[in-house]
């Protein structure tokens, strides 16, 4: 069997501070961020510097006890109409990915529901963030568990493509379609990871080459413009890919190129299949229609590091997810099991 590290948390919390891996610099500089204001907080998951559903969902509850440390009254009332506001600040920076929201909500609930002095709330507040990212973090290490149930039996070594980061810096750790990807490696499963580049954030070259290059797990890095024809060569057995917001009836909002990777999946039967946590699930929503897409500034399209690439009087669109059909997805794994997408109702209220 294979060994690997994945010791990669992009959030830890210590000394009273929240030190980010700073994935902006990544993979040529190894970087930490030091975060003590929530508004800070706000600014690292806006700009990027964390960035990934649920590693975004462990920082904005870590920004919500940040801001609950800069309320200075002890006066109930009075706090949480403040800490609402802390909220809001987190939930103005990206719009798609529903753990952030989840993360916020939780621990909003938390402090309505403790009934102590203020300096208790904010004492159960630092709990409640530390039990998201360890939760988190069992988690995935669940999902990478029963990805290995549902990946083909044949042939025994696969060749997996998938999209984005979905590893352990987009996650508390070892990560949702990449954890799935580990637990392979593990087991003596895998033989190759295909990691699309991702434009224009290149977080498949960047990050998810980055990770597995840590883990030794060979990784071919190619273009987005490449699955298409690497699938028709032959060259893959499964794509797995991470999520940001999944509808009650399955369809999928991920990053931007999963929607055409499920349809050139589907149009050689090559099995397509989406990992995420619980959290990642809205089952507020009925289906894909109204997940909410975050759009990006074009400079991310039109400028590739210091490098202009496109001329003067061009116009840019910068969506920065889009929204996969159920019907395109295989199973939907979760730290509760494998799922068809038709059957998630079964995991409301779980
Ligand atoms: C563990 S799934 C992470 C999910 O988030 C990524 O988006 P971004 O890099 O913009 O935060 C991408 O959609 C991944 O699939």
């Amino acid at each position: 069997m294979n060994a690997i590290k994945s010791e990669i948390y992009p959030v830890i919390w210590k000394n009273d501070q929240v030190l980010l891996i700073d994935q902006t610099r990544l993979p040529n500089e190894y970087s930490v961020v030091e975060i003590s204001r929530s508004l800070d907080m706000a600014q690292a998951i806006k700009t990027m510097i964390v960035r990934g559903a649920p590693a975004i969902g462990v920082a904005a509850a870590y920004g919500m006890y940040l801001g609950a440390l800069e309320i200075e009254t002890d006066q109930r009332k009075d706090f949480l109409q403040k800490l609402e506001e802390v909220a809001q600040l987190l939930q103005q920076t990206r719009p798609t990915a529903v753990n952030l929201f989840w993360a916020i909500s939780r621990m909003l609930k938390t402090a309505y529901e403790s009934l102590g002095t203020v300096e208790e709330i904010k004492a159960i507040l630092l709990k409640t963030a530390q039990d998201i990212q360890q939760e988190d973090l069992e988690t995935c290490y669940a999902i990478g568990k029963n990805g290995l149930s549902v990946l083909p039996s044949e042939p025994h070594q696969l060749r997996i493509l998938t999209h984005c980061n979905t590893g352990g810096l987009a996650t508390a750790g070892y990560g949702t379609a990449l954890g799935v990807i580990r637990s392979a490696w593990q087991s003596g499963r895998l033989l190759r990871v295909y990691a699309d580049e991702t434009r224009p954030r290149l977080q498949g070259a960047k990050l998810t080459a980055w990770e597995c290059v840590q883990d030794n797990i060979p990784v071919t890095v190619i273009s987005d413009g490449m699955a298409a024809h690497c699938m028709k060569q032959g060259m893959v057995d499964a794509v797995i890919v991470g999520a940001d917001r999944i509808a009650a009836n399955g369809d999928t909002a991920n990053k931007i190129g999963t929607y055409s990777l499920a349809v050139v999946s589907k149009m050689h039967s090559i099995p397509f299949f989406v990992a995420a946590p619980l959290s990642t699930i809205d089952f507020e929503l009925p289906n894909g229609e109204q997940i909410p897409i975050e759009e990006r500034d074009p400079v991310e399209i039109y400028q590739v590091g210091k490098t202009v690439i496109c001329p003067e009087g061009a116009d840019f669109y910068n969506p920065a997810f889009d929204v996969t059909p159920a019907e395109l997805i295989t199973a939907i794994i979760t730290e509760k099991g494998a799922f068809k997408p038709s059957d998630l109702s079964l995991l409301m209220s779980r």
